[in-house]
């Protein structure tokens, strides 16, 4: 099923006046896809997909699913399944009788017979992969087993969209890994549409075809992985989706000049002359033995990758680097390299021939090189 979002705005009132949940709010979701929903609390992740789901109304716009507009049409009306967080499962029903709940509940007339509806709750237990659990009671699962049985409950009765309100939120980190994977394969082997609310961006990322960004109530961005990486619209983009580092500067003359010391000057291509902001991720750096330089601490690291501390006089900022470079560092002397940045003006981001600006690396960096009358402008 496909889900578009057209000009949502959502305003409730309250004891403070008039407050805006979503404001202009447009997304389309093609049928099959799998779209992650992220930003800081209160972004309304949550207000837009009760407003899908038809939970709560809206003020303004409407929502379309499979090109049919939704207003007016009940939650159950809608051919649509959703998990939330702490949608607990009923505690005096069995595992059978939880899944089935939606089916048990439906008229006469559209009810399946006892035997369909047995075939069907096995058929979901098998998918959730509890095969003999249909008989216990939910006080004896774990919170990765409730969960599945929530999902099967709102698969229950073959939604073609998903609504999934943080629903590994309970869990703990491994189950948490191994029930999105299993998510993500269901999604595929049912065909669904789905849409997922978290407040992990690594979770989103990893899982989704496509992530949304929200903050105070509206989209700041929308693409898969590599676009919001590559092209993020604001620097609370580029942070909300990683750790990042920030250097203020100037752009002239083609080069980008750091306000702070130790950081070398790298060449932007066609980018207008002006103050800008170079933000990059604690990789994006290589180092450059400099006697008058910062110094370097080595504070921890993983992966293959030391975490460095670097002195940068008014404040200190970490890098990663490869272990393997990585010798002796304590105390040593260094100025940063910027190995590729994006820059941003006024909050958004430069648009040239390329956003991601790869700098020129430490080994080609000379300040021989770097001409004269850009080193006084700065
Ligand atoms: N019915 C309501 N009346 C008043 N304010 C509300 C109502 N529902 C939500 N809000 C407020 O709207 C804002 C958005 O809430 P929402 O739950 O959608 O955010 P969220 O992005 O899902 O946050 P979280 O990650 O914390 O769940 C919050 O400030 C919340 O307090």
């Amino acid at each position: 099923m496909s889900v578009r979002v057209e000009d949502l705005t959502r305003s409730v009132t309250g004891s403070k006046g008039e407050k805006t949940l979503l404001q202009d709010v447009s997304l389309d979701v093609p049928n099959g896809e799998f779209v992650a929903l992220v930003g800081p609390s209160g972004a309304g992740k949550t207000t837009l997909l009760r407003a899908i789901a038809g939970l709560d109304p809206a003020t303004s716009g409407q929502i379309m699913i499979d090109g049919r507009a939704m207003q007016g049409l009940a939650p159950r009306e809608r051919n649509v399944g959703f998990v939330f967080q702490n949608y607990a499962l009923f505690q005096h029903l069995t595992v059978a009788k939880n899944i089935s709940f939606g089916l048990d509940v439906l008229p006469r007339a559209q009810r399946p017979s006892r035997t369909e509806i047995a075939q069907k709750v096995s058929d979901l237990l098998q998918l959730i992969r509890l095969p003999d659990l249909g008989s216990a009671y939910p006080y004896r699962l774990s919170g990765g087993q409730r969960q599945r049985v929530a999902l099967a409950r709102a698969l229950a009765r073959r939604p073609g969209l998903l609504l999934l309100d943080e629903p590994f939120g309970a869990l703990d980190p491994v189950v948490r890994r191994a029930v999105r994977t299993w998510i993500r394969s269901l999604h595929e082997q049912l065909g669904l549409t789905t849409i997922l609310v978290t407040h992990d961006q690594e979770e989103a990322l990893d899982v989704a075809d496509r992530v949304v960004v929200m903050q105070d109530g509206r989209i700041m961005q929308d693409g898969n992985a590599d676009t919001l990486e590559i092209r993020p619209a604001t620097p609370f983009v580029m942070e909300f989706l990683g750790e990042s580092l920030c250097f203020a500067g100037q752009i002239s003359r083609g080069w980008f000049l750091a306000d702070e010391a130790h950081i070398e000057p790298f060449q932007v291509a066609d980018q207008e002359a002006g103050p800008a902001v170079a933000m990059i991720r604690p990789y994006e750096v290589t180092l450059v033995p400099e006697a008058e330089g910062s110094s370097l601490k080595r504070t921890g690291g993983r992966y293959g990758m030391a975490r460095l501390l670097v002195d940068l006089g008014a404040r200190s900022v970490e890098i990663l680097r490869p272990e393997a470079e990585m010798p002796a560092v304590d105390g040593t002397k260094v100025n940063l390299a910027i190995s590729s940045a994006r820059l941003f003006r006024d909050g958004h981001l430069l648009h040239g021939k390329d956003p991601v600006v790869s700098a020129v690396t430490a080994e080609n960096i000379r300040a021989s090189e770097i001409p004269a009358h850009v080193l006084s402008a700065n």
